[in-house]
């Protein structure tokens, strides 16, 4: 089906229904539920396009009402054409996740709708997802969030890497259902059981494979940061929600090089990429992407599925920028584990850029913020937030993210201390309007570990050969030339200044 189409016929009118906002406390009455199926609070809305699969929206939420915007999005991505909804405000329920009068309320619109799949705002356990799909009309998928994640996430991969990534968290997403599905079996059938079920046991034996290789790759991963960073390379990487504007700013930081070591060095074929000749001449490098290939930008969550890597000149410093797959509300932390080249690349970085969308309501603003921590908690490097899209919203619509970003910054779990001080002040950026890139630069360049230091050496072959080793890592402020000897201001990654100062004091009169 078409994505195209899902997304623009995918209109249907979100209906709040809070209807039942005030049973919350009554959420064990079950029935409290069930007393006005099809009042306001489902909404039936005929699907527009003819190849997109009807499906209806579900959420419950026990404190704000359900907000289905998200969901109704990455619903229209995955190819989706929403036409029908129901909400519900109260604890969750142990059979359906929904009350059961809702959860009926819910059986009889998929009906009426014809829709083809249940398209859940949340995890639901096995157990409910199965309880559910025999609520259903026969036939019906139930999708929960995490689920349809992994169908966005399969349109999206165009990497080795990526491709593996998504193979474990399916494996992983999968595991739980299929034992769920064995013991259900064995409840009619005392010869089945869950632990030596020859598909639990194949399952979990290719989760230990899909583990194994993607262990591989992200050792290969640190090997190539390391010998980044020992040619004097500032590692940057960006981390943020999906669509927060992430690839859009790596490319407005990348150089325009013509540098064959890190333009598409191992690309995979991509319609989107100009230059398809070169992308199948370096299909022998093996690994595609989550490499040095092209930094796509569109509106639509999980562009970016695979991390990528580009040189930058970022504040005077050469560095390499590496962009990353966005976060989500609402995924398992084992989806979030799946897609390990992401954290790795965020927390190897030297300095992280954190993308927050500007444009988003307050609320929402929130909302993306506290999910995208898990990405950056465990980066041992500075942080610096960045409030992205800065001409969409004006003066006023700025101040007023400003402000939700910090009231979100201070409510933040003191656990995350480190991180939390490291969060403050967001520098408003605007790669459209190009305005706040200086300061995000200097940010940057204040953010680096940076060492400083005067090196002399006797005038000769070997000075030149410390002093070109010195250039080629970035690392030289300045030369003076004496008669005898050559003086060097350094300035660089500290690790790099150190070994040109060991080169000049090495270097022997000629
Ligand atoms: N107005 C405006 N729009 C922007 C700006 N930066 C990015 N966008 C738009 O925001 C949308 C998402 O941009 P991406 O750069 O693809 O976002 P991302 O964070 O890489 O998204 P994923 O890869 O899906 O996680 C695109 O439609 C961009 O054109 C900006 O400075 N101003
Ligand atoms: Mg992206």
């Amino acid at each position: 089906m078409s994505r195209d189409d899902a997304t623009t016929n995918a209109t249907a009118e979100s209906i709040e229904t809070d209807a039942h906002a005030d049973d919350a406390d009554n959420a064990d009455n079950a029935d409290a539920d069930n007393a006005d199926a099809h009042d306001a609070d489902s909404s039936l809305i005929d699907p527009a396009a003819p190849d997109a699969t009807p499906a209806v929206v579900a959420a419950r939420s026990e404190g704000e009402p359900p907000d289905t915007a998200e969901i109704r999005e990455l619903a229209a991505a995955a190819g989706y054409a929403v036409v029908g909804e129901v909400t519900q405000r109260r604890r969750e329920d142990p059979t359906y996740d929904l009350g059961r009068g809702k959860a009926e309320e819910l059986m009889r619109l998929a009906a009426d709708a014809a829709a083809e799949a249940v398209i859940y705002d949340g995890g639901l356990s096995p157990g409910q997802t199965f309880s559910l799909g025999d609520l259903l009309p026969p036939g019906t998928a139930v999708i929960d969030r995490p689920r349809l994640v992994l169908e966005l996430f399969a349109d999206a991969a165009d990497s080795r890497a990526a491709d593996r990534q998504l193979e474990l968290a399916r494996l992983r997403y999968e595991l739980p259902r299929l034992r769920e599905a064995v013991a259900r079996d064995a409840s009619e059938d005392v010869r089945l059981q869950p632990e030596g079920d020859s598909r639990v046991l194949d399952v979990e034996k290719r989760i230990e494979s899909a583990e194994r290789a993607l262990g591989e790759i992200a050792d290969d991963r640190a090997a190539r940061r390391a010998e980044r960073r020992d040619a004097g390379f500032d590692l940057v990487a960006l981390a943020g929600y999906t669509n927060a504007g992430k690839s859009t700013l790596a490319r407005r930081l990348a150089d325009e090089v013509d540098d064959p070591e890190f333009e598409d060095e191992a690309g995979a074929p991509d319609v989107r990429r100009a230059d398809a000749d070169r992308a199948d001449a370096d299909e022998g490098e093996g690994d595609p992407a989550d490499g040095d290939g092209p930094l796509a930008v569109a509106d639509r969550p999980f562009e970016t599925l695979s991390t990528t890597t580009r040189r930058a000149t970022v504040g005077g410093r050469r560095a390499l920028v590496t962009d990353t797959v966005g976060f989500l509300d609402g995924l398992p932390h084992e989806a979030v584990r799946s897609f390990r080249t992401t954290i790795d690349a965020i927390r190897a970085a030297d300095c992280a850029l954190l993308v927050v969308d500007a444009s988003d309501e307050p609320a929402a603003l929130r909302r993306k913020l506290t999910a995208s921590l898990s990405a950056i908690e465990a980066t041992d490097g500075p942080v610096i937030p960045v409030l992205s899209k800065a001409d969409e919203v004006g003066a006023d619509g700025l101040a007023a993210a400003v402000e939700a970003y910090e009231g979100a910054v201070v409510d933040l779990d003191p656990r995350d201390a480190p991180v939390v001080d490291a969060l403050r002040s967001p520098i408003p950026v605007s790669v459209r309007d190009e305005t706040g890139l200086a300061d995000l630069a200097d940010a940057v360049a204040d953010a680096l570990p940076t060492a400083t230091a005067t090196a002399e050496a006797p005038n000769g072959g070997a000075a030149q050969a410390a002093l070109s080793w010195a250039y080629d890592r970035g690392v030289v402020a300045d030369v003076d030339y004496g008669s005898e000897t050559v003086v060097v201001e350094l300035a660089g990654r500290p690790d790099v200044v150190a070994e040109a100062e060991r080169r000049f004091a090495d270097a022997p009169s000629s």
